[in-house]
């Protein structure tokens, strides 16, 4: 399974900003959607162009544009959604399929609340979009959820990735590229990423911190 760990200077810098333990609810959601605009920048590289003839300020001129790739965005509730603006901005019109996933904090297992995802899934790039890959648990759901419905291109964009999702992400979904701000270095005994960024949904609307 393809991961991309993107080690851009203004990346790095703002996934730095993001993981201090003073930060405000407001700029955590700043940074949020600004990281996940980045991503979107690297995960849509290889869309693919045609050329088509418009009336410039000259006269003619050949110009590029993306050739009619259908995409629907997937945030993962919640936290996805302080992602999505942000992805929306550089893909203004893409359809969105949304997801909610809650994942219990004894069992660390994901259950499904919210599944309304847009049509035409089978001809549509799906970028799932959620802030944090942990167990893995939420992403598979995601991705068992999409390739049900008939989707089959699908790419995740994680602001921080846990070795140990990454690793059951690869045996479940080979086909699925992910792309990351960070892959850190191992889940604690809640579940949570270390050093991480704490609980980003929490973060993302500014509901109370679980003790991680
Ligand atoms: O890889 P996993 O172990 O499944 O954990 C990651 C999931 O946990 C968080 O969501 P949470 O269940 O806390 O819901 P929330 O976004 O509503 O806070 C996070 O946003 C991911 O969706
Ligand atoms: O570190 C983690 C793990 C799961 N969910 C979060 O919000 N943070
Ligand atoms: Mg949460």
């Amino acid at each position: 399974m393809p991961i991309h760990e993107i080690r851009h200077p203004l990346i790095r810098h703002k996934l730095g900003l993001m993981r201090r333990a003073d930060i405000s609810t407001k700029s955590f959601r700043e940074l949020a959607q600004e990281v996940g605009a980045l991503l979107t920048y690297e995960a849509t590289q290889d869309l693919p162009l045609e050329s088509c003839q418009i009336e410039g300020w000259c006269g003619p001129v050949e110009v590029d544009k993306i050739a009619g790739k259908k995409i629907t965005v997937v945030p993962i509730l919640r936290a996805g959604i302080g992602m999505l603006d942000g992805v929306l901005r550089l893909i203004p019109s893409a359809k969105v399929s949304v997801v909610g996933l809650s994942r219990d904090e004894e069992t660390l297992v994901a259950h499904t609340y919210v599944e309304k995802l847009v049509g035409e899934i089978d001809q549509r790039l799906a970028l799932i979009i959620d802030p944090m890959l942990a167990t893995g648990g939420s992403m598979i759901a995601t991705i068992d959820m999409l390739k049900k419905a008939g989707c089959k291109e699908i790419r995740a964009l994680v602001l921080v990735a846990a070795p140990e999702g990454i690793r059951l992400l690869e045996q479940t979904h080979p086909d699925v590229t992910i792309y990351t701000a960070a892959i850190d270095q191992r889940l604690n005994e809640n579940g949570y990423i270390i050093p991480g960024l704490g609980d980003a949904g929490d973060k993302v609307f500014g509901t109370k911190q679980k003790p991680s």
